[in-house]
């Protein structure tokens, strides 16, 4: 049975299409394969489903086993996949998650493969469903103290819940030490992936994640579109912004919609018909 490594700046998946397996304990199975010692390694594993509705489905299983709704650098990599097999021939494609339609159009080489690919993320949901009634839905900027540190948070639904905190410098700032605290914070009943942004300027944003069920990734695309939007919203920055990671740039258009474009590739391909 053929896997496929992929990434995303660096956000990195094994794909398996879902036809071929009957795997039930699919959260077990995914913290084995996602291990980098004892596994494949990768910071999530992406099954390809058929959907009765839609062109195909992504189901997105992080490191630790836990499954999310949707991932932005995945769906780059799903369109791929999908489209390089001919799994779904059309360019503008209509994706089925567990967050809803989500809607990629790739963009291809000489040879037909996909290089890049721009995804409408939808409209950001800035009453996250994931923060309690008594913050009324809306949180912006809110002072929160961490121990003895006030951070202002903001929180926004980009597909997955995302906490955006801004730093003034993205590199000496402890994200290991807070990350995780905040991303099992009380006030986040389904947990919170965590970016920790520093503005360069009008047109550029530097991100960091520390990532629901992940811990800290190279890249997190629906993470980079939610630091976008709420520096818009903040008016720190224009609406076509870079956002710089770890793992290499992402361009994000902050409209009605979010729009996401950046790159995805292939890196190898394997049997696991080993695997129980
Ligand atoms: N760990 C995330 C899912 C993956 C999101 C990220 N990899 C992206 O590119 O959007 C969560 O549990 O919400």
């Amino acid at each position: 049975m053929e896997f496929v490594k992929m990434h995303g700046t660096g956000n990195d998946f094994i794909l398996i299409n879902e036809v071929e397996v009957g795997w039930q304990d699919i959260g077990n199975i995914a913290k084995r394969l996602c291990d980098r010692h004892f596994g494949i390694g990768a910071d999530g594993l992406i099954l390809v489903c058929k959907s009765n509705k839609f062109d195909a489905r992504m189901r997105i299983i992080n490191a630790d086993g836990s499954e999310a709704e949707m991932c932005g650098n995945g769906i780059r990599c799903f369109a791929k996949y999908v489209y390089d097999r001919k799994i779904v021939t059309k360019k503008k494609m209509e994706i089925e998650t567990l967050s809803g339609v989500v809607r990629p159009e790739v963009v291809t080489d000489d040879n037909d493969k996909v290089r890049m690919v721009r995804v409408d993320m939808g409209v950001p949901h800035l009453e996250p469903d994931s923060v309690p009634v008594r913050w009324e839905g809306r949180l912006i900027n809110e002072p929160i103290a961490f121990g003895d540190k006030t951070l202002h948070i903001s929180s926004v639904n980009t597909g997955v819940p995302h906490t955006v905190i801004f730093v003034s410098d993205i590199d000496s700032f402890p994200i290991e030490v807070y990350g995780p605290v905040i991303e099992k914070y009380n006030i986040f009943p389904v947990g919170t992936n965590v970016n920790f942004v520093q503005v360069m300027n009008r047109k550029r944003l530097m991100v960091r994640t520390w990532e629901r069920g992940v811990g800290m990734t190279m890249a997190c695309g629906s993470g980079a579109c939610a630091s976008a939007f709420i520096s818009n919203v903040l008016g720190y920055i224009e609406r076509e912004v870079i956002v710089s990671l770890p793992g290499g740039d992402l361009f994000v258009e902050v409209n009605n919609n979010i729009y996401m474009t950046g790159p995805c590739v292939e890196v190898f391909h394997g049997d696991i018909s080993l695997w129980s």
